[in-house]
Order: C-alpha cells, then sequence, then structure tokens
C-alpha cells in the first residue's frame, strides 16, 4: 500500500533560552505513522497542551523542520530544504485549516479577495471569471457560495462562517490532505458539530483526508478513522479510535478518558480525578519505552 503521507521517527527539539541557561525542550519523539494514498481518512491527533500536536502539525505543513526523522509526501521527502518550486507544489497539496480563523484572516481584506489571491497563485487563473467559478465551487463545498461571501470583510462573518470559508480557501487547490489544527475550540459551541460534519463529509464526499488535532476526545470519537494520542511530545497509543477510546490501554490515555466531565458523575458529586491515575500517568513522563503491538491492532507504549 502506497502512502500519502509518511512520518518515520520524526523528532523536533527547541533550544531556549541564552548561553547560561540553555534548555533543550524535545517538543516531539520519535513519531512514526503513515497516511493511505487510497483510503481517505480522518486522523487525530490528541493530547492535552504542551503535548507536541501543533509542532507535528507544523512539520507535516513544511513549516517547521524536523531535527530527525524524515515527513515524505507521495514517496518524496519534504523534511529538507526543498526548492520554492517544489515547495508551492508542496502547499498546494498539504493545506492548512487554522485555530482561530478571526487570525487567519486579514481584518482589513475582504473574504473574497483572500480566496480570489489563493486561487491565483495555485490555480494560476487569471480570468476574472474563471477565478469566481473557482472560489465558487470551493465554497458551495463548504455550504456558502460566492454570491453570500462577495464584498464581505471577516467581522461582517459568524465564527462558524468565517470557519466553513477558511476551509473553503484550503480546499481551492483540491488538496488531497488538510491538516486542521484545533479547528472548532474557537467556534461557538453551537455550531461546533456543523464544522465537525463538514469535516467528515469533506473525506465522505470528496475523499480529503485530514489530520484533525484536538484535546477534545468526544469529537474525536465521533469522525476519528484512527488515532494517536501524544504525552509530552512521545505517540503514547496509536489505532483504530473506538478501539483505543472505548477502551484506552496507557495510564495517559485512561487518565484523558477519565478526565473528560460526565454529567453522571458531577450528579453524583464525583468530579475529582483518581490522584493515583494522575501520579501513574505522570511517573512515565521521560521514559522512553517502546511501541507494542496489540492483538486488537493498536500500538500501546510499554516501558
Ligand atoms: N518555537 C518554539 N520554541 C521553543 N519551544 C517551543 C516552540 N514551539 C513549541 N515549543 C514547546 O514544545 C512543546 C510542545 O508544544 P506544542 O505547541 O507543539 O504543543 P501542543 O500540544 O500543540 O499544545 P497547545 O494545545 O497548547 O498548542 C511545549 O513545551 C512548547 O513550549
Amino acid at each position: 500500500m502506497s502512502a500519502l503521507l509518511d512520518i518515520s521517527g520524526v523528532s523536533k527539539q527547541f533550544t531556549m533560552g541564552g548561553v547560561l541557561s540553555r534548555k533543550m525542550v524535545n517538543a516531539v519523539q520519535d513519531a512514526s505513522f503513515s497516511i493511505n494514498l487510497d483510503t481517505p481518512e480522518i486522523f487525530t491527533i490528541i493530547g492535552e497542551s504542551g503535548s507536541g500536536k501543533t509542532t507535528l502539525a507544523r512539520m507535516i505543513l513544511g513549516l517547521e523542520l524536523p531535527t530527525s526523522g524524515e515527513i515524505s509526501f507521495r514517496g518524496k521527502t519534504v523534511s529538507h530544504k526543498v526548492s520554492r518550486a517544489e515547495r508551492l507544489a508542496f502547499m498546494a497539496n498539504v493545506q492548512p485549516v487554522f485555530q482561530n480563523p478571526f487570525e487567519a484572516f486579514n481584518p482589513l481584506k475582504r473574504i473574497d479577495r483572500y480566496l480570489e489571491s489563493t486561487a491565483k497563485r495555485f490555480l494560476k487563473l487569471r480570468e476574472q471569471s474563471d477565478l469566481d467559478r473557482a472560489m465558487d465551487e470551493a465554497l458551495q463545498k463548504v455550504g456558502l457560495s460566492l454570491a453570500e461571501v462577495k464584498g464581505r470583510f471577516p467581522h461582517e462573518m459568524s465564527g462558524g462562517q468565517l470557519q466553513r470559508a477558511a476551509i473553503a480557501r484550503a480546499l481551492i487547490p483540491n488538496p488531497p490532505l488538510l491538516v486542521a489544527d484545533e479547528p472548532v475550540s474557537m467556534v461557538d459551541a453551537s455550531l461546533r458539530m456543523s464544522i465537525v460534519n463538514l469535516l467528515r463529509s469533506l473525506r465522505d464526499d470528496l475523499g480529503v483526508s485530514v489530520i484533525y488535532i484536538t484535546h477534545d476526545l468526544a469529537t474525536a470519537y465521533y469522525i476519528s478513522n484512527r488515532l494517536i494520542i501524544m504525552q509530552r511530545g512521545r505517540i503514547v497509543e496509536m489505532g483504530d479510535a473506538r478501539t483505543v477510546l472505548d477502551n484506552p490501554e496507557h495510564p495517559y490515555s485512561r487518565l484523558l478518558k477519565a478526565s473528560v466531565l460526565s454529567t453522571e458523575d458531577a450528579g453524583a458529586g464525583q468530579l475529582a480525578t483518581d490522584p493515583e491515575m494522575v501520579t501513574l500517568a505522570n511517573a512515565l513522563i521521560g521514559q522512553p519505552g517502546h511501541l507494542a503491538d496489540r492483538p486488537d491492532g493498536r500500538l500501546v507504549r510499554v516501558y
């Protein structure tokens, strides 16, 4: 089976502080996984703040180079310095969707102008009628249209509409892969599911794979095919989303699941996480261990 995206032994270290107080941060350590070329999927990266999700996403997008390891897209490496033309071709294939749509758009620029510059850059279109058609097609895919968006500034739309427009912008080059970093966390709760369902329909109807980054187990459970759980830079569990989340095995995965607020627990006044669970999960931080195969197909880090 050939891979659309292959991440192989990827690590990223940041150096912080001055000469005397130099400190290394291992943001991502030895991450490996692949997204298949033929079966579009939603592949989710779950972890708490600081677990390395965004750093991994930035490396996949080519915004950050790995310290070691290799990232390849359709068999071609993208984790080393590449030419401008190669970079543009790669960017057309792997498009980002960011957390805050109000930051993704320039507040002083009309939304259609922003979409138009993406169409000019990636599709090399020049005629206004061609540009309009490309923009409208992309907007229709997210339930909007050019007529609705034309002439409007970002502040004239709701967060949910703007996130849709951001996804439409990402779809203009017809990428096979989107990298969506917490795409619903800044959207009003009442509109969140419509964006989550949109990601599903991009997979099911358009065959687009999505790397979905989140700390929210419920939406991850709802839309993911496979997922990885990251703890302080390391993948601790990986596999079919339902298999892992129904019955998490790694102590950190179990802690994450146990920390989700349930109304039943709240009603019974049981809101504190079991301190033993926290101690157990924290004790494993920094220990390398290795990922072991389980009979149900998942991988779990063992020590
Ligand atoms: N440019 C940088 N320079 C130094 N340290 C960094 C840099 N970017 C990230 N880090 C550190 O790497 C670790 C992982 O950060 P990262 O942002 O990838 O985590 P995250 O899981 O995406 O968290 P969040 O959900 O808060 O965005 C953190 O300890 C962070 O402080």
